[in-house]
């Protein structure tokens, strides 16, 4: 598993407004939007694309173009739905199909309620997106899912990541031979007792959606 903790001053600057405990909920939105976009350019740095010839107004020439089958975009409902547009925004093309989530508060335990996506996904490169990756558990749920179904290539956009999560996630996929990368805005310090990212930003569903 790779792990890329992206270094830019505009990423940190909407991190930390994000995190921010006055932050209403629409600016959350705008913001979760706006930085799952930096991330998308640095999380499809190796999407696959195929020479494609063009003739420009002066010559004809050779560039590239997105490679079939499409990357899937998977976002993690339910606060994974608000990266979606924003991942969208760089990969128009990409289909998209949906996994519903949610953990157990008292165990901490992921179970997976809803499921939407291509029953055979050999040869594809799909792109989860998960804005807390916090024991992990949720994030090596989903991308069992996703193996299993035969994705040949997984990243995972995550706003925050936590250490245990990312050791966690790693022995998790141990024996799995499929590439795995996590790109993330910030390695915050550690897990509180009730596992939540410290220092955080809270319950991300709960700050896009209200609390339900
Ligand atoms: O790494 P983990 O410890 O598994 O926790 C991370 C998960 O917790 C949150 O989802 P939640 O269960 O709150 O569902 P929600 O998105 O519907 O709020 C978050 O959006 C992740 O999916
Ligand atoms: O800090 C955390 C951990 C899990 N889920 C969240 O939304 N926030
Ligand atoms: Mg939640």
């Amino acid at each position: 598993m790779r792990t890329l903790v992206v270094d830019h001053p505009l990423v940190a600057h909407k991190l930390t407004a994000l995190r921010d405990e006055n932050t209403d909920s629409p600016t959350f939105r705008r913001l979760a939007d706006q930085l799952v976009t930096l991330l998308a350019y640095e999380a499809t740095r190796d999407v696959r694309v195929a020479p494609f010839d063009i003739v420009t107004p002066v010559a004809p020439t050779t560039g590239v173009k997105l490679s079939e089958p499409r990357p899937l975009v998977v976002p993690i409902l339910r606060a994974g739905l608000g990266m979606l547009e924003g991942m969208m925004r760089l990969l128009p093309t990409a289909e998209v199909g949906f996994l519903g989530m949610v953990r157990d508060e008292e165990t901490l335990k992921a179970s997976t309620y809803a499921e939407r996506l291509p029953d055979d996904l050999s040869g594809r490169q799909c792109y989860v997106l998960d804005p807390m990756l916090a024991t992990g558990g949720t994030l090596a749920a989903a991308i069992r899912f996703l193996v299993d179904r035969g994705a040949d290539d997984i990243t995972a956009i995550c706003l925050l990541a936590a250490p245990e999560g990312c050791d966690r996630l790693e022995k998790g996929l141990e024996g799995i031979d499929v590439p795995v990368t996590i790109v993330t805005a910030a390695m915050d310090e550690k897990l509180n007792d009730k596992g939540y990212i410290v220092p955080g930003l809270g319950d991300a569903g709960d700050r896009l959606y209200g609390i339900v």
